[in-house]
């Protein structure tokens, strides 16, 4: 699906990602987890094309995609949810949904409103369809975040930090409905703070430290390795 090969990003003299090489196969969940300021989200705006790499090369779908725009590679079937949701506050949730639908997605209409419906149901949403984005609850935000990222239909989908802040009811209903998603076929990358949610769901964990990828395979080895367990969480062992 995804396959990364030395991408580095800088930003004058600071490397932000440094040579990361990554594969990431068709309907996996891979997690990915670092320090702050480690590269996390910088990744996931290379990968989206909401930056471009400073070297290195980008695959999508065996397409090379490297200096595609953004817009192309949505339609190419990547969609994101950002770490602070950024709905259109003025407009109701649906009409985000539709939104991201129409032009995300290039959806036809009456296509689109289908679609948004069945979203608004799979993520909770439908109670809060005629609501202004502008006045959700942080829960509904983040929901909302994840159905737009939906609603542009992604093959691919990376959620930054969407678990975040949430309470333990609220986070598993939100795990939950990031299974149902996996289970559905859709291959995720997932950026999280919140390690229980995130091992609950991902097959596969990576991390970064200062923009290098130091470590990936399957979370229970990664979680006790020494490296992780002394740069990640700070623990001396
Ligand atoms: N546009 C930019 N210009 C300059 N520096 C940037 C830019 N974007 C990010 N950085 C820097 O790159 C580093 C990595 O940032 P990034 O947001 O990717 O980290 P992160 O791992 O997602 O952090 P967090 O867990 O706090 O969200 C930080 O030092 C940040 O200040």
């Amino acid at each position: 699906m995804l396959t990364l090969d030395t991408v580095s990003k800088s930003f004058g003299a600071l490397t932000v990602t440094d040579g990361v090489s990554l594969s990431v196969p068709k309907g996996q969940a891979l997690g990915i987890i670092g320090p702050n300021g480690a590269g996390k989200s910088t990744l996931f705006n290379l990968i989206t094309g909401n930056l471009m790499v400073s070297s290195g090369r980008i695959e999508l779908m065996g397409r090379d995609v490297t200096r595609l725009p953004a817009m192309t590679r949505v339609r190419m079937g990547v969609g994101r949810s950002f770490q602070i949701p950024q709905p259109f506050e003025g407009l109701t949730v649906f009409e985000n949904l539709l939104t991201a639908a129409r032009f995300g997605g290039a959806a036809a209409h009456d296509r689109a409103v289908h679609d948004c419906a069945e979203i608004l149901r799979e993520t909770g949403m439908l109670p809060r369809a005629n609501q202004l984005a502008g006045e959700l609850s942080l829960l509904d935000r983040k929901r909302l975040e994840l159905a737009r990222a939906l609603a542009t239909g992604p093959e691919l989908l990376l959620l930054d930090e969407i678990a975040g802040g949430l309470t333990e009811g609220e986070c598993r209903a939100l795990v939950d409905t990031i299974r149902t998603i996996h289970a559905g076929g859709t291959t995720i990358i997932w950026i999280e703070h919140v390690l229980h949610a995130l091992t609950s769901v991902v097959e596969r964990l990576a991390v970064l430290d200062f923009g290098r990828l130091i470590g990936v395979g399957e979370p229970e080895d990664i979680m006790a390795s020494r490296e992780v367990r002394e740069i990640y969480l700070g623990i001396e062992v």
